[in-house]
């Protein structure tokens, strides 16, 4: 079955790693996306030259594609992190990419949210391709006017995702706007889909009546990504 789902990074862009991209169940379960998310993750920092830095070491390391997420310019209220207590670890500031931001960075999460770029607009797209060679795909569509602007902007192909709900409440499931999208679309670029998958049964719904199915999406997809890619 040629389907990828993947969890990864708003407003910004994550790297995908070539494993990921084969869409293999795995016993971990969610515990391997979430720790997948927090590896994978990557932004767009007002100080472009770190931001391009990270770019081109993914590119080095033979990433296939950038993720752009493009819902989440600054934080949701994450009532659920609120409640629970949620803070980001000290460890945080051990990984690589976090460490490549020396003193930009003090390891706490207001901080670093201080450093993200809050005035990217499609543009980012055009920035991104202008210095790698990778593929940009945009995550965290939900509206047919969105992936429109997506594809002006040069964007391989896009997620539909609410973020899995987390950055803000209210919006629609990606089930339900999946249909419009994939109308707009048709086949241009490919569309991925994350989002309430929880069991072999709801990728087929998503591949039903007026999804990306009935138009060509996989063709598209192909030609992009290989045998690998999303719908
Ligand atoms: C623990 C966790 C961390 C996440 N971190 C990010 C992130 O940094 N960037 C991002 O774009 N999405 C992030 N997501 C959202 C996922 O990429 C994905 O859109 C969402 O989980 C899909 O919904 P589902 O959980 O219902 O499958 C995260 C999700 C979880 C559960």
């Amino acid at each position: 079955m040629r389907c990828s789902f993947f969890g990864i990074d708003l407003r910004f862009p994550v790297m995908i790693a070539p494993s990921a991209m084969h869409g293999q169940a795995h016993e971990d379960g969610e515990k391997a996306t979430a720790r997948a998310a927090v590896r994978a993750g990557l932004y767009v920092f007002k100080r472009r030259d770190i931001t391009e830095a990270i770019v081109k070491k993914a590119e080095a390391l033979g990433y296939r594609a950038l993720c752009l997420t493009v819902d989440a310019p600054i934080t949701g209220r994450r009532e659920r992190d609120l409640r629970s207590g949620f803070t980001v670890s000290d460890a945080m500031g051990q990984l690589p990419n976090i460490q490549m931001l020396g003193n930009v960075v003090n390891q706490q999460l207001v901080e670093f949210e201080a450093q993200k770029d809050l005035t990217l607009d499609w543009s980012i797209i055009t920035w991104l391709k202008s210095i790698c060679n990778l593929p940009v795909i945009a995550k965290g569509i939900l509206h047919p006017a969105d992936a429109r602007c997506a594809i002006k902007a040069g964007a391989a192909a896009i997620v539909i995702s609410n973020h899995g709900g987390r950055q803000l409440d209210s919006t629609p499931a990606t089930i339900d706007v999946l249909p419009a999208i994939a109308a707009e679309v048709r086949g241009e670029i490919p569309i991925f889909l994350d989002g309430g998958i929880r069991r072999g049964t709801d990728v087929f719904k998503a591949l039903g009546p007026g999804g990306p199915a009935e138009t060509a999406q996989t063709e598209a997809t192909e030609a992009t990504f290989g045998s690998c890619g999303g719908f």
